[in-house]
Order: C-alpha cells, then structure tokens, then sequence
C-alpha cells in the first residue's frame, strides 16, 4: 500500500500568518487557536479562502482482544458488544458530546467478539474476526487479517469524506485494547512494560501487576520469534508485521482511516492513548501523516505523554479524561470550529476602522 499524502506546503504560511495577524486582536493573542488555524489552513492549503468544518464526524472503532480473558480490565469482553449498543442507542458519554457540538457519529465493528444484533445507519459493519488471539501467547491475527483492517479502515474514511465530512476525529471501545496498545508502543519507542503500561478503565493493583507482566511476555515472545534479543532490533518488522503481532483490529483498522483521512487532505483528530498509538503507526508508514495531526487531549493513561512528547504535541485539553470514545475529539471539535469562524470571519482592522495596534 503506497499512500500519497502530501507535505504541507509551508510557502504559504507567511501569507497564513498575515490572514491571522490583519484580524482584530493584538498579535498573537489567540494563542494556541492561532497555530491551529495555520496548521488548518495549510492541510487545505489556501490562505484565501474559507476553511472548513462544518461537518465533523467521529469513527469509533471497536473490537476484542484476547487478552482481556486474562482479566487485565476491570470488565470482560462482553462489554465491548454492549457499548456498541449503547452507542447506536445515544447513551454513552460520546453521544452526549456529539448531540451538543453537531456532530456526526459512525460506530465501525472492526471485530467485535459479542456484536449487538442491531441494524443502523450509524453502525458499519467491517467485522474481520471475533477479537484477537491472546498476545501474550501468539500473534493477535493474520497478515492477511492486518492488511484487511487497513484497507477497510480506509475504505470507511474515504467514504465519509466523499460524503462530505470536513474533520474527523478517531476514537476506540475494546476492552483490553490498552494492553495491545502498551506492547504496540514498547515496539514503537522501545520501551519495556514498565515504561508503556498503565491501569486503563482503572483496574486494582494486583490486575495491573499481572498486565505489566502479560505485556512484557507478549514482547518477549515477538523478541524469540523474530530471533532478536533487543526491543530495538524490532524496528526492522514493517507496521504490518507489527499490527499482526501485538494489535487489535480496531486499532488497525484506525491506522488505515488515519492515512486515508490524510491522504484526502483532511485533519485528523487524534482522541487519547490507542487512537495515538495508531496514529504513531501511521506515521511510521508514512511521515508526512504529522502535520495532519491534531491532538484532541492528554489522557490520563500513563503513557500517553510519551506518545504526545514524541509528536512534540500540546494537545488543545488536559481534562484528565481516560474513556476513549473518542470522548476527547468530540471536546476539541468546538475549538477547531472556534478556529474556522474567526479566520473566516473575524473583522481586520481596516474592516472595522481600527488603528493598527503594534
Ligand atoms: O483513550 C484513552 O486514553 C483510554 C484510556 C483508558 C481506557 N480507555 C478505554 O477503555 C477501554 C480499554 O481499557 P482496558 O482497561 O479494558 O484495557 C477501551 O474501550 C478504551 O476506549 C481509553
Ligand atoms: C463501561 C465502559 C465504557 C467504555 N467506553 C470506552 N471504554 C469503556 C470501558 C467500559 C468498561
């Protein structure tokens, strides 16, 4: 899979930066709002022209994990197929934060181990396996599988931004997903269990002990299987090989929509720890895939701040959110819209007759 993601074009910020700077405002005073709507600008490349996000959709991605028998969350499985439910029904958190900002919610089976039996138009069916296998013990899927998820994964961005959405914003539900998460990122940074695992929905001191020990065991045997005896010699397995190994479905298949999503030259908002640890998967495939980057929030989640300094990213909230959902998106959405209206439509100086301040 070869992916055209462009390199922002950063001839264009000089002309950006006076759009922002004729506004009416001291210099500078929008802070962070203010690197935002460059960055926006510079994915749509135009400093004259409207920016867009009206439309703001968040894909939630769900799947199992194998690992979750191993009681590393404080819930099983079958909570996974619930809250999908609950999500096509409007009661989780995630709903309340989409029906207050406008915003457009798909849920996507990627691989859901007790799926719901319910039909909806906001529920997408790209179901590869019912959950992964136990990383801990073997491969979490097939390269087949982890090709397929990808692929499907940018099947259903594409078609969300065919059918118009200007931002999308990436969230997750599976139990025992922070588990895959923490051994995907030990790979990626090269980090030992210690360093990439944290308690997730909040599990006791005694489960959290047990999951530092399944993860790090889950790394020790890629290690034996690729005949490596240092995590960072395992920079050498491509992020396919990686995903089969340690990932689960939804995470993959988030991998490809990211990379699609950029492609198509739309931001992506990245929610908390899984959905960063995919979006660091789609960098390692594609580079160009940072500037795309727009991070909703820092988790609560130990090692999410690993992953954000990593990105030399300041996420727009620190609300000590740990949910996922997408939960922390969808609270970012009403500031990237707060970006939009005041470069499009804040007055300049000359507009409102006021003396150019220094
Ligand atoms: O997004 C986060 O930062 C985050 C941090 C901790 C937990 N979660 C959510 O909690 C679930 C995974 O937690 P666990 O303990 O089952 O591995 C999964 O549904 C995630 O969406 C999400
Ligand atoms: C109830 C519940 C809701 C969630 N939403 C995202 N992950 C979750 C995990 C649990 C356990």
């Amino acid at each position: 899979m070869n992916w055209q993601i462009s390199k922002l074009n950063d001839s264009l910020k000089a002309n950006i930066q006076t759009q922002i700077d004729i506004k009416t405002k001291p210099l500078g005073s929008l802070g962070q709002l203010e690197s935002l709507a460059m960055q926006l600008s510079l994915i749509a490349q135009t400093h004259n022209t409207e920016l867009k996000a009206e439309r703001c959709t968040i894909l939630i991605f769900a799947a199992d994990h194998g690992i979750a028998d191993a009681g590393v969350s404080i819930a099983p499985s079958e909570v996974t197929g619930q809250m999908v439910a609950n999500f096509i029904e409007g009661g989780a958190a995630i709903n309340c934060f989409c029906r207050v900002n406008q915003i457009n919610l798909k849920v996507i089976d990627a691989g859901v181990k007790f799926p719901p039996n319910i039909q909806s138009e906001h529920l997408i069916n790209q179901w590869i396996s019912a959950g992964t296998l136990n990383i801990a013990e073997q491969s979490a899927m097939t390269l087949t599988q982890a090709t397929k998820a990808i692929e499907k994964g940018a099947c259903v961005a594409k078609a969300q931004i065919e059918q118009g959405t200007d931002v999308i914003g990436f969230g997750d539900m599976g139990i025992a997903n922070t588990s895959s998460a923490s051994a995907l990122l030990c790979v990626l940074l090269a980090q030992p269990a210690e360093q990439t695992v944290g308690r997730g929905t909040g599990i006791s001191d005694e489960q959290f002990e047990c999951k530092k020990a399944l993860v790090q065991q889950a790394i020790e045997r890629v290690l034996i299987k690729h005949e490596k005896t240092d995590l960072s010699q395992l920079n050498s397995l491509s992020m396919f090989e990686l995903l089969a190994e340690l990932g689960g479905f939804e995470i993959a298949q988030m991998v490809g929509a990211m990379l699609k999503t950029a492609e198509l030259g739309k931001p992506v908002v990245v929610d908390g720890f899984i959905v960063s640890v995919a979006a660091l998967i789609a960098y390692k495939v594609n580079q160009n895939i940072a500037d795309y980057f727009i991070f909703a929030h820092q988790s609560n989640e130990q090692a999410h701040l690993a992953i954000l300094n990593y990105f030399d990213a300041s996420p727009l909230l620190q609300l000590n959110l740990r949910l996922g959902e997408g939960t922390g998106a969808a609270l970012a959405m009403p500031l990237i819209k707060s970006a939009v209206e005041f470069y499009n439509h804040m007055a300049t100086f000359e507009h409102a007759n006021i003396s150019a301040v220094g």
